[in-house]
């Protein structure tokens, strides 16, 4: 079973370089971002603050808010990179992100070497990523620039390499900030088959996007941030025209091809 848990979690960030004197006293409302304050003296950005939530198996939540409201802190708690300053954030389940999917890429090591070095920072032990190698590699249809240096390949062959390693498991709990549409017209077709049968079966679906077609047709709950804090929780149909302002248009939905 997969659970995420959030109970009064907020994170600040201490800011060194800033000058506090510039800052009022207290936090203060920005037109966008987070809330800049100052405290004790140092000035500190509170990017998140007293989140109280519970996701469930079964939930594909989408995140939605202005710039700097907080999504991609907030993913980066799910994945546990960042930890709360306050409150207490409970996530129970193994955790996969296709978000970045080139990260920790190395030019100079070939495509079958890559594979090793992003699988272990997805968190796959070498046996594991040895029993799916071959798997691995006969879906990036490179051939044998499997064994030449990453430099050597386009970018479209860097993202079918990226994106053939960074699917071949699916998490219990899965984040996303966009939907992915990599590579040529051939590739792109599996990709996406890959990719709705990974959100398909993960346990809980995180998708943080700016994109209301893509958030009208994956997610079942929206959490709408604003300044850090969750402005609505709620369904789609309630709160996707209330944050874009209108109703949604017919060729909003009927085509996602380019997400
Ligand atoms: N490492 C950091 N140090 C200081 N402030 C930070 C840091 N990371 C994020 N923030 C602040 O936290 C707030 C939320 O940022 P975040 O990147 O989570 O927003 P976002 O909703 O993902 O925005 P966008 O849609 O523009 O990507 C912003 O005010 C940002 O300035």
């Amino acid at each position: 079973m997969a659970i995420i848990k959030f109970e009064n979690v907020g994170i600040e960030f201490p800011i060194y370089n800033a000058a506090a004197r510039s800052i009022k006293k207290g936090f203060i409302n920005f037109a966008t971002g987070g809330k800049v304050g100052e405290q004790n003296g140092r000035v500190v950005v509170s990017a998140l603050n007293n989140l109280n939530f519970e996701i469930k198996d079964g939930e594909r939540v989408g995140l939605i808010g202005h710039n700097g409201a907080g999504k991609t802190t907030l993913l980066r708690m799910f994945s546990r990179v960042y930890h709360p300053t306050t409150g207490n954030a409970t996530i129970k389940g193994e955790i996969g992100s296709l978000i970045s999917i080139s990260l920790g890429i190395n030019p100079e090591f070939t495509g079958r070497e890559n594979i090793y070095i992003r699988g272990a920072l997805l968190g796959l032990r070498k046996k594991e990523i040895n029993n799916k190698i071959e798997e691995i590699i006969s879906f990036t249809d490179l051939g044998d620039f499997i064994d030449m240096p990453v430099r050597t390949y386009s970018s479209g062959m860097q993202m079918r390499l990226g994106f053939s390693v960074s699917t071949i498991f699916t998490p219990e709990i899965l984040l996303m900030d966009e939907w992915l549409s990599v590579g040529d017209e051939g590739f792109k077709e599996k990709a996406e088959s890959r990719l709705n049968s990974i959100i398909s079966s993960t346990k809980i679906l995180i998708l943080a996007s700016h994109s209301r077609a893509l958030l009208q047709k994956t997610c079942t709950r929206i959490l709408w941030l604003e300044h850090g804090t969750v402005k609505m929780d709620g369904k789609p149909d309630d709160i996707l025209p209330l944050y874009f302002k209108q109703p949604a248009k017919k060729e909003d939905l009927s085509d996602l091809s380019n997400q």
